[in-house]
């Protein structure tokens, strides 16, 4: 339970923009998040000026100096070392490329070789469980605030701990007959839901798993097709048998909303929803549903019929021991707005439409 506690400290810290010290086997490396810095924190943190950046391979590729190594990995991290002109807004424009059209890069830069890689990924994994941009000052031999291991931040299994807190009656406007339920675990403040609709008839249920997008789910958002799925899942479920629509937290496919809404900046200058994600420095899809199969399976349910286009869910509920013994498809008629998004899904992230 350490681990655990240091893990939750780390990205506390992190978000108030506090120095963490990262230990792995290959060594230690102590970092400042790039997003929460001032120059206050960079001076107690780094008093010589010594610190080199740390940055992942994806936005490192964007910016051209990942293939300075042989480092192109997604998930690794580049370290780039410090350079005179590597003061802080310098170092603000390498981690957000929402300035990438409008400001030169100074530089040159150099990457260097990333001392403890482990304890290096493990940083760039704090980040986006902390909703920040995967950005950060780094020094061998710094302090932190918190101290915390690289495994201990690997092995938060958000699925592992989830317990159901609390479930009630929930008349909703597709059916009368619903009941929410919700689940916690001790790890990260995700409050994940389930709406069961219908009775419970021991066959298989139809089910939605709905990744959280406030922009579609409660504004209307006409960029993306969740507003629509989300409503439309409700409706059939409620014709169906019986069927379970989880509500997961998992908002701009797990990259938390701040960053999604700085990829939609990145697409408002012209890249798809996939290159947004990579010049930001993340995954195109950093959502884990093991916790989806975890929910399905407090509920008592190991078989399922899934409402989806996106065979990354199949495949996940499988994985983690749902069985999915159909797939059923969920595509909406496009709008202007998210026709490009729609076709990015078929043609670039393999989803059936
Ligand atoms: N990072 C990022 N997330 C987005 C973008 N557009 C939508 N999202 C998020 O994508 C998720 C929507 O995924 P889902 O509705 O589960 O859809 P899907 O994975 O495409 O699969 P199915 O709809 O089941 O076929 C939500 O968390 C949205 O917030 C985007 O441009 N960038
Ligand atoms: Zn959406």
């Amino acid at each position: 339970m350490t681990g655990l506690r240091d893990a939750a400290r780390a990205l506390d810290a992190l978000r108030r923009g506090w120095p963490v010290r990262i230990l792995s086997a290959e060594g230690a490396i102590a970092v400042l998040a790039i997003e929460t810095a001032d120059d206050g924190r960079l001076a107690t943190f780094d008093p010589d000026g010594r610190a080199d950046v740390l940055l992942s391979s994806g936005r490192a590729a964007t910016l051209k100096l990942a293939n300075q190594r042989d480092a192109a990995t997604p998930g690794t991290a580049v370290r780039i070392e410090r350079a005179p002109w590597l003061d802080l807004p310098a170092a603000v424009a390498l981690a957000d490329p929402a300035l990438d059209l409008a400001t030169p890069l100074k530089g040159p830069f150099r990457a260097i070789a990333t001392s403890a890689p482990d304890a290096a990924a493990a940083a760039l994994r704090l980040a986006r469980l902390a909703g920040l941009l995967p950005a950060f000052f780094v020094l061998d031999d710094g302090a932190g605030e918190v101290e915390v291991s690289a495994e201990a931040i690997a092995g938060q299994d958000a699925a592992a701990r989830l317990v159901v807190a609390a479930r009630a009656r929930l008349p909703v406007e597709v059916s009368e007959r619903s009941e929410i339920v919700a689940f916690r675990n001790a790890d990260d403040a995700a409050e994940h839901v389930a709406l069961i609709i219908g009775e419970p008839d021991g066959t298989p249920p139809l089910v939605r798993l709905h990744s959280e997008c406030l922009t579609g789910d409660v504004l209307g958002s006409l960029k993306c097709d969740c507003g629509p799925q989300l409503h439309a899942a409700l409706h059939e479920i409620a014709d169906s048998r019986w069927g379970i629509l989880l509500y997961l937290r998992q908002e701009g496919r797990g990259i938390g909303l701040v960053n999604k809404l700085r990829a939609y900046a990145l697409q408002d200058q012209g890249y798809d929803t996939v290159d947004a994600n990579v010049r930001l420095g993340f995954d195109v899809d950093a959502r884990d549903f093991g916790v989806a199969a975890r929910m399905l399976q407090l509920l008592g349910q190991d078989r399922v019929r899934l409402l989806t286009n996106n065979p990354a869910k199949v495949a996940g509920l499988e994985a983690a021991g749902v069985a999915v013994v159909e797939r059923v498809a969920h595509a909406m008629e496009a709008n202007p707005h998210n026709r490009a998004y729609l076709d990015t899904k078929r043609d670039r992230t393999g989803h059936q439409l």
